[in-house]
């Protein structure tokens, strides 16, 4: 089966004001549908760079970006910008909810982008069954301020799950959240892959890592296999 991501061999300089710095320099990585990765590594190892990288928002210096077996590592910002929204969802630290919106508002504003406007009844069944599936269709008329720093996470997971992402990127999800609310998250993380979505997942904390059905080590630019899953 074609992989829904296959990075070969990519590297990364980074040039602030100082002298460039090697961040990734000879990153290997393979992502099925439906298969959950971690990457753990120590502050400032590149994982950020690296979701990034994979997520389009930059573009590397060599190596090899297949998508879906499409050739993508140099792809122009007008295409990956369209890449962005149709094939991936994002989920940050910070939750970026807008707080006068409801819960379910904040998740249809993610079908209003590229896709058309779709028929009222549709958008909301749409938006609540991407609530539904992380948990929180009770707290759909909700505004962000009466919400748990879990559930308003679980309703930016339903933002990037609505569109039906092939891969879903979540940087340090849990960061801001204590062990126990986190573990939820990953729950809701974890609910993507059920339908086949690819999940990377980039956090400190192994208990989370550990719930991923394989775990690597970003360090001196190389991707390094701590658990490997089990692929059928
Ligand atoms: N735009 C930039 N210009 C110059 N240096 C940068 C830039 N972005 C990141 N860096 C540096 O690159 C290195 C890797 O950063 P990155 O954020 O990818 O690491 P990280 O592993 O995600 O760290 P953390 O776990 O602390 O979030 C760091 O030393 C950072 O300071």
């Amino acid at each position: 089966m074609t992989p829904l991501i296959q990075l070969t061999n990519l590297t990364k300089t980074l040039k602030g004001q100082g002298e460039p710095r090697s961040i990734l320099s000879g990153v290997d990585l393979t992502l099925h549908a439906g298969e959950s990765v971690a990457i753990l590594g120590r502050s400032g190892s590149g994982k950020s760079t690296l979701l990034s990288l994979i997520g389009l928002f930059d573009r590397p210096d060599g190596g090899q970006y297949l998508l879906g077996g499409s050739d993508i590592t140099r792809v122009p910002e007008r295409r990956a910008a369209r890449l962005r929204s149709d094939e991936f969802g994002f989920v940050f630290q910070r939750f970026f909810l807008l707080k006068h919106l409801s819960a379910a508002q904040n998740v249809a504003m993610a079908l209003v982008n590229g896709q058309g406007w779709l028929p009222r009844r549709k958008r909301k069944a749409t938006v609540m069954a991407a609530l539904e599936r992380v948990g929180i269709a009770h707290l759909a008329k909700h505004k962000p301020p009466r919400l748990s720093g879990g559930e308003q996470q679980r309703v930016a997971i339903a933002r990037a799950l609505v569109r039906e992402p092939k891969v879903l990127l979540a940087d340090e999800p849990t960061g801001a959240l204590d062990t126990e609310t986190g573990a939820l998250v990953i729950d809701a993380l974890h609910s993507a892959t059920d339908r086949g979505c690819g999940l990377i997942l980039v956090t400190h904390d192994h208990a989370h890592a550990n719930r991923m059905q394989r775990v690597v080590r970003l360090a001196d630019g190389v991707l390094v296999t701590e658990r490997q899953g089990v692929f059928p």
